[in-house]
């Protein structure tokens, strides 16, 4: 069986991650990526090389720590994390298991982002190095336009739903937007022309309702 996948919105919410080695330190820089807060708890301390975000407690794991959490990450030796996922249990808060996948709740995909994109690969636990290959074998397949032209879209968006008056021109500009050949004539044009194209089509759209596009390469 394979798992439910979401976007979790992590903005100002705590995520604890319990042992800063390799492992505790991968997971606490994808959380600081995604803009939580992140508490690291490990008697060690920080490390050599800090994860900049992060704040850490330089203590043995207790169970206090976990308060306040949305998410927890156990990633110190096993015999700490089976306390962390009863504790995270008992106080509601979702647990992702290290050493002991099974034992939690959750676990992570291999992750690309570029601007408003992302994309996540899991394999379920069958092969982590794998997640992490099919990861850049499909990032390379979506190329580096996917990133700007998502950027741009999300501008552009909010002024469709602000100037164009009538629902089938609005969803039909927002159609073609996302059509493969604006990723090619991104690449081949270059932003600034995908970017007076589709301006131009707006316009026609705002100003003139019901006309088809006039730029339809
Ligand atoms: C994708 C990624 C995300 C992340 O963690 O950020 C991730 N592991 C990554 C790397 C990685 N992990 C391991 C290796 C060494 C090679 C190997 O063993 O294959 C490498 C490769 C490397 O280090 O390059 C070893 C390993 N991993 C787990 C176990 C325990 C077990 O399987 O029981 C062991 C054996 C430990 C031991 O030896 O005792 C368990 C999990 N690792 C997961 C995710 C979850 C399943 C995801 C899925 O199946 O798709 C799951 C179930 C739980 C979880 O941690 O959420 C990240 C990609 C980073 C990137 O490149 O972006
Ligand atoms: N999910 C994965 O991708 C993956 C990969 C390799 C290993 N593992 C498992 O993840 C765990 C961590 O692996 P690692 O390679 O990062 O190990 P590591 O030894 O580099 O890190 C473990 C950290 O836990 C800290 N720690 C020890 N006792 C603690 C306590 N009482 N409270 C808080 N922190 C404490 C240590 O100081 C250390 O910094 C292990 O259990 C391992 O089996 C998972």
């Amino acid at each position: 069986m394979t798992g439910y996948p979401i976007v979790l919105d992590l903005a100002g919410r705590r995520a604890v991650v319990v042992g800063l080695g390799t492992v505790g330190r991968r997971k606490a820089a994808g959380l600081v990526d995604a803009g939580a807060e992140v508490l690291g708890v490990d008697p060690v301390g920080p490390g050599p090389v800090p994860i900049p975000g992060i704040a850490v407690v330089a203590q043995p794991y207790r169970a206090e720590h976990l308060l306040g959490a949305t998410l927890a990450f156990a990633s110190a030796p096993p015999e700490v994390n089976r306390r962390v996922v009863a504790d995270a249990t008992r106080l509601g808060v979702l647990v992702n298991a290290a050493s002991d996948p099974g034992s939690g709740d959750f676990t992570l995909p291999a992750v690309w982002r570029d601007g408003p994109i992302l994309l996540a690969v899991s394999t379920s636990g069958a092969g982590p190095a794998l997640a992490a290959t099919l990861r850049d074998r499909a990032s390379r397949a979506i190329g580096a336009e996917a990133g700007g032209l998502g950027a741009l879209l999300t501008e552009l968006r909010r002024t469709v739903r602000a100037r164009v008056p009538v629902e089938q021109d609005r969803r039909r500009l927002l159609r073609d937007w996302s059509g493969p050949r604006w990723l090619d004539r991104w690449r081949l044009e270059g932003p600034e022309a995908v970017r007076a194209a589709m301006l131009a089509a707006l316009e026609v759209a705002a100003e003139s309702p019901g006309i088809d596009d006039p730029d339809p390469r």
